[in-house]
């Protein structure tokens, strides 16, 4: 079943430099519980097209389909949660509060609320952190917290915008294996941007290669890999095998010229 379908996508920004072609001809469908990485260099389209999933930006021409609605519509349904780059937590508040804000806005109960936070806050381990506030935690568990903000309200799909890029390599080695564990439990469909080839090969079942100017998939990659994976995994020939799959469709996008 597909939760995500994009039909001849693209986007088109009108600039005073004259216009930028974010994305031509995008065309992918996500099925349910797919992992999917997007990656390739600044500017291929990424964050645009993670934005027109979620109705931040409309297509010029195309269409988007999230859980068979028209993406405003989804959006309305509350169909996917959405992490950002930053944790962009509210400082004032404490990370319940943050968990708790969209929440109140959507009417949860008091009561409700209270059960879900301690539910999500469980799920990404941080179970007793509730009370701090943003500047006690570090940044992978801001991270953290901001993930279990997206997964409150259990939208079934993860929309996530490179949330580990500005992590050091062993706390997002960490991040990595605990998302990968929390997307076995919850079975949701994630949507996943990267700059990383180890990261993208490690967790997704897809791997959609991207190249810029104009911002277009140069190739999709069905990983081979099984669903459960030790980080140790990425030692194996076949984990390298993907990765130099991957390094090839750069390149044949000539992202790297
Ligand atoms: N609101 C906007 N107005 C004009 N141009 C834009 C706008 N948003 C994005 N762009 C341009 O569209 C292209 C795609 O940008 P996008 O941010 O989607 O790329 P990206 O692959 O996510 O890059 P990065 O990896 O640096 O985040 C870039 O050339 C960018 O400058």
């Amino acid at each position: 079943m597909s939760v995500i379908e994009a039909q001849g996508v693209s986007l088109t920004f009108q600039t005073a430099d004259g216009p930028v072609h974010a994305l031509k001809d995008v065309d992918l469908t996500i099925g349910k519980g797919e992992f999917v990485s997007f990656i390739g260099p600044s500017g291929c389209g990424k964050t645009t097209f993670l934005r027109t999933i979620a109705a931040l930006e409309t297509p010029t021409e195309g269409r988007i389909r999230v859980n068979s609605l028209d993406a405003d519509a989804a959006r309305r349904a509350r169909a996917y949660g959405y992490v950002f780059q930053a944790p962009g937590l509210y400082p004032w508040r404490t990370i319940s509060g943050n968990i708790s804000l969209p929440l109140e806005i959507m009417g949860f109960s008091k009561t409700d609320r209270t059960d879900r936070i301690a539910r999500v806050l469980d799920l990404v381990e941080l179970s007793g952190f509730g009370g701090k506030f943003p500047w006690q935690l570090s940044g992978g568990m801001q991270q953290r917290a901001s993930i279990a903000r997206a997964l409150a309200f259990d939208a079934d799909i993860l929309l996530m915008d490179e949330p580990f890029g500005a992590l050091d390599e062993i706390v997002r080695d960490r991040l990595n294996a605990a998302l990968l564990e929390l997307w076995a439990k919850t079975g949701k469909t994630i949507s996943f941007v990267t700059h990383s080839i180890p990261e993208a090969v490690y967790l997704s079942t897809k791997i959609v290669v991207m190249s810029p100017r104009p911002g277009r998939i140069t190739r999709i990659i069905d990983s081979t890999l099984p669903h459960e994976r030790p980080l140790e995994i990425r030692d194996t020939p076949e984990f390298i095998r993907i990765a130099q799959e991957v390094r090839e469709g750069l390149r044949e996008g000539h992202s790297y010229d």
